[in-house]
C-alpha cells in the first residue's frame, strides 16, 4: 500500500485545496509563487496583506475567473477550471438591477439559479428577513444607502446558497460604522449556516472579527507567509484585549512584509488559547 505524504492526504480532505500555484500576469508580474492552501468545510478564512499581495488574485483562481500559469485548484477534488454554481463571488459593487425592487433582485437571481416559481417569492422573503431588511421588498435600489445595498448584495447571494462563498472586500467601500454592522450581520448568519467563506481583506481587525482562520499574505511575489488560527469565540467584539493582541502582532507582520527593510524588532505571537499556528 502506498502511504500518502500528510500534504496530500491533508489535500484530499479539504474542501478547496490549492496546491503549488503560480500565477504571472502577461506584464511579468508574479501575482502568486508557489501557493499551498488547503479549506476545510465550514471553515471562514480571511485572506490578509497589503495591497497587490495577490489576495483576488487568489480569490479569482478560486473563483474560476482566472486559470492560474501554474499549480492546480480544486473544490471537492475536482479541478476548478471556470466559474461554477458552487461558489459565488462577492465584491464592493452590490451590483443590484436599478430598475428592479429588491424582492425583485432576489427572485431574477433565484430564478437564474432554477429554484422553481412558486419557490422564489418565500425563499427571497426569508432572506430579506434574514439581512433585516423587511419592509423594504418594494424599494428601488437608489433608494437605498450604501449598506443596504450591500445588505440586499449578501441575502442574493446566501439565498442562491452556493456551498462556497468568496467575497473580495465586500465592506471596504462602506462607513466605519457600516462596515462594523455588516460584520456582524455576516458573523451571526455564518454562525447559523457555518458556509465555507473565503473572505478577502487589508484590515486586520475585520480580518481577527471574522475568520476562524486568518492568511497573511506577502507582496513580490505573491505568497503566503502565516497560516492563524483564530480560537477567540463568536460573536467577537472589537474591544477583547486577545483580539487586540492579535491585531498587534498581525500588524507588526504586515509591516515586515510590506516594507521588509523598515519593519522593526519582530513580536512574539500571543500563543495560546487565542491563535493556533496552521503550518
Ligand atoms: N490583470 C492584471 N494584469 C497585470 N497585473 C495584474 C493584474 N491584476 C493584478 N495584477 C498585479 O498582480 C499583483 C497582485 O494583484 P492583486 O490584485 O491580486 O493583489 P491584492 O492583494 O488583491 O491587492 P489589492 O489589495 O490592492 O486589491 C499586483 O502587483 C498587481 O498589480
Amino acid at each position: 500500500m502506498q502511504l500518502l505524504r500528510p500534504t496530500q492526504a491533508q489535500a484530499q480532505r479539504a474542501k478547496i485545496a490549492v496546491a503549488q500555484v503560480d500565477h504571472c500576469y502577461s506584464n511579468k508580474v508574479v501575482a502568486l509563487k508557489d501557493v499551498n492552501l488547503n479549506v476545510h468545510s465550514g471553515e471562514f478564512v480571511c485572506l490578509l496583506g497589503p495591497s497587490g499581495c495577490g489576495k483576488s488574485t487568489l480569490l479569482y483562481a478560486l473563483a474560476g475567473q482566472l486559470v492560474p500559469t501554474g499549480g492546480t485548484v480544486s473544490i471537492d477534488d475536482q479541478r476548478i477550471r471556470g466559474p461554477g454554481p458552487e461558489r459565488l463571488l462577492m465584491f464592493q459593487e452590490a451590483a443590484l438591477f436599478p430598475w428592479m425592487t429588491v424582492l425583485g433582485n432576489l427572485k431574477f437571481a433565484l430564478a437564474a439559479r432554477g429554484v422553481p416559481r412558486a419557490a422564489r417569492t418565500p425563499r427571497a422573503l426569508e432572506f430579506i428577513r434574514r439581512v433585516h431588511l423587511s419592509g423594504f421588498e418594494d424599494t428601488l435600489p437608489h433608494q437605498l444607502s450604501g449598506g443596504m445595498k450591500m445588505r440586499v448584495s449578501l441575502a442574493r447571494t446566501l439565498a442562491a446558497d452556493p456551498a462556497v462563498l468568496l467575497m473580495d472586500e465586500p465592506f471596504a467601500a462602506l462607513d466605519a460604522q457600516t462596515r462594523i454592522h455588516m460584520q456582524e450581520l455576516l458573523q451571526s448568519i455564518w454562525m447559523r449556516t457555518r458556509k465555507t467563506v473565503v473572505f478577502v481583506t487589508h484590515d486586520v481587525h475585520e480580518a481577527l472579527m471574522l475568520g476562524t482562520r486568518v492568511v497573511l499574505m506577502a507582496p513580490r511575489p505573491g505568497r503566503i507567509v502565516k497560516d492563524l488560527e483564530v480560537h477567540l469565540p463568536m460573536p467577537r467584539s472589537l474591544e477583547d484585549r486577545k483580539l487586540n493582541e492579535m491585531a498587534r502582532y498581525l500588524r507588526v507582520l504586515m509591516r515586515q512584509v510590506d516594507e521588509p527593510s523598515q519593519a522593526s524588532e519582530p513580536m512574539d505571537p500571543p500563543l495560546g488559547e487565542a491563535v493556533g499556528l496552521h503550518h
